[in-house]
């Protein structure tokens, strides 16, 4: 998936071909307007607002309590962000948006977009992270940090969207009873994989911060007699076992590829003999190819964790340098650049 303005008429398209605008200028500027635009949407209320109902200005205005010349602005802004639609002076949340933004979808990601106000100040600290090779390191915030609320039920919304595909598209092994999600923060994969199979129970291995949040998740949905939260740093933790499936998702790319090997050979250890585990990633191609929008996430993760988003080729050979061999690996149609790789012990 690539980045970029869409053009939309004939001498659009032609200053693009000729390399008449300056593209840096137009990422940097609209980049930046676009998300935050669609940031103070789901802060102040908008979507939440239209998805009761159509309104004017002057009503989103009142009902808010915002000023109705900055919610003019704002609402047309979003429009230009194919957030919402309008028809004959009133706002609604366009079509395709509405499942994204509407608070009452199973499928609402506000709280992504709430997350990035948080993640915004993050990337402030960029170029010193890039100057002095010091991340942000968003593991080590106190549990207490509200900051760990807003990332885990940011992944939260991420792994509903895309929890019915991966459960799916996972091989247990014949009377699977036990599942290890090594940071598995919400659990919501590790519950979706539950309630597939009867008789199986998970354990999500993960930080204090994390988990605070993440008992609350599987309580609130009744699922707390599948699913138990436990305590502990991935890194150092007794893995116990033997368990018959172990999920390692989007856990890699907070880890140096010697971390990375060190952990999977210890879960190579905790693992049944014919035990399937199972590493959901955002993989980034080779780096020989021209680059997509992927290498931006792989400068997220050193900004965050001093650690990388790896090439297909280089978690296999994590995987391979710990004793596993890829059975498998399946982009998820879900998530963009997200791909599931299962592996067993050799
Ligand atoms: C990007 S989130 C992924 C959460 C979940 N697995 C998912 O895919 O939605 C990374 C998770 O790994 C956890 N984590 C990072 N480093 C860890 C460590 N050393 N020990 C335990 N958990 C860790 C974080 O606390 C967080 O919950």
């Amino acid at each position: 998936m690539r980045l970029g303005l869409k053009a939309d008429s004939l001498l659009e398209r032609f200053a693009d071909w000729f390399n008449l605008a300056p593209q840096p200028l137009a990422h940097a500027f609209f980049g930046m307007m676009a998300a935050r635009t669609l940031m103070a949407g789901e802060r102040l209320g908008i979507f939440g607002a239209l998805a009761d109902g159509q309104a004017t200005v002057e009503e989103l205005a009142a009902r808010l309590k915002l000023a109705p010349e900055g919610t003019r602005a704002l609402l047309e802004a979003l429009e230009a962000c194919e957030a919402v639609e309008r028809r004959k002076g009133r706002y609604r949340l366009a079509d395709r948006a509405r499942r994204w933004l509407d608070p009452r979808s199973s499928q609402y990601v506000g709280g992504f977009l709430d997350f990035n106000y948080t993640q915004w100040e993050w990337w402030s600290h960029m170029e010193d992270a890039v100057r002095t090779g010091q991340a942000v390191d968003i593991h080590q915030f106190a549990p207490e940090d509200p900051r760990w609320r807003s990332y885990i039920l940011a992944m939260y919304q991420m792994a509903r969207l895309s929890a019915p595909e991966v459960a799916r598209a996972i091989p247990l092994p014949r009377g699977a009873r036990r599942v290890l999600d090594l940071g598995g923060a919400h659990g919501w994969f590790a519950a979706e994989l539950c309630r597939r199979h009867r008789g199986l129970k998970a354990t999500v291995l993960d930080l204090e911060g994390s988990i605070r949040v993440g008992r609350e998740v599987i309580a609130q949905a009744q699922l707390s007699h599948l699913v138990t939260h436990q305590e502990g740093d991935v890194l150092t933790a007794e893995l116990g076992g033997p368990h018959d499936v172990v999920l390692l998702f989007q856990v890699v790319h907070h880890l140096s590829p010697a971390q990375n090997v060190a952990l999977l050979r210890r879960v190579r250890a905790a693992l049944a003999p014919k035990g399937t585990l199972a590493v959901l990633e955002y993989l980034r191609e080779d780096v020989e190819k021209p680059p997509s929008a992927a290498p931006l996430i792989g400068l997220h993760y050193f900004l965050t964790s001093k650690a990388a988003a790896y090439t297909p080729a280089e978690l296999e050979g994590f995987l391979g340098d710990a004793g596993f061999r890829v059975e498998s690996a399946r982009p998820m149609r879900h998530v963009p650049l997200q791909t599931l790789v299962i592996a067993r012990a050799e």
